[in-house]
């Protein structure tokens, strides 16, 4: 049985990573699908597809979890939403069922036939990642939002910067 969970990990949080573990105490294998991966250095989208899989990758790894029960691959967004189930089909490994709690995605797969699993969240309030990408703008306390693997990743590419430059920079695109 395998279990795939997406989403665009802008970055890679504890509720990401606590969802995984589910998955693998649930599965046999998990998928980590990260979403939108065209996209980066956009502010709801900053990071590009290469550092969210050494995110994720090295996450997983310091959790000390089986990577070989592991796939993590990246997939484009899609414009035709109604034929996103079977990019998805074709796109990604196997899967027997999709973990989301997202009612537009789970009708969306339901409507091809894919089954849906309502997983449990730790705290969204807290744990989500618009509010991480805030906190590291303004230089709140965000460690213990995210593994010390993303935190390190996040320092190493100077995140904060990246994220400021973005948000006032008057050549971004989502700005206008
Ligand atoms: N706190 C959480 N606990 C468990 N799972 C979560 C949590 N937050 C998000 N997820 C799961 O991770 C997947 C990917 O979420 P996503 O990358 O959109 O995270 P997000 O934190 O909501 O991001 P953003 O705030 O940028 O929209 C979603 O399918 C969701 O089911
Ligand atoms: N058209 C598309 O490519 C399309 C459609 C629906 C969801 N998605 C993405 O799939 C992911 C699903 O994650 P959630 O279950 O959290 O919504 C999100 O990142 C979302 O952006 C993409």
């Amino acid at each position: 049985m395998r279990g795939l969970m997406m989403g665009r990990f802008q970055p890679f949080h504890l509720g990401h990573l606590d969802l995984a573990k589910q998955i693998l105490d649930e599965c046999d294998e998990l998928i980590i699908a990260i979403t939108s991966s065209q996209f980066n250095y956009l502010e709801k989208d900053p990071f590009t597809a290469g550092e969210r899989i050494e995110m994720i990758h090295n996450s997983l790894k310091e959790s000390s979890l089986d990577l070989t029960r592991c796939f993590v691959v990246s997939i484009e967004n899609q414009f035709n939403v109604a034929t996103w189930a079977s990019y998805l089909k074709s796109t990604l490994p196997h899967f027997d069922k999709v973990y989301s709690g997202n009612d537009y995605v789970s009708m969306l797969l339901a409507d091809s036939g894919i089954e849906v699993v309502i997983p449990k969240f730790l705290d969204r309030t807290q744990f989500n990642a618009t509010r991480i990408r805030s906190m590291i703008i303004s230089d709140e306390n965000w460690k213990d939002f995210v593994p010390n693997a993303v935190y390190d990743l996040l320092t190493k590419i100077n995140a904060k910067n990246r994220l400021a430059v973005i948000s006032i920079s008057d050549t971004n695109p989502t700005k206008h």
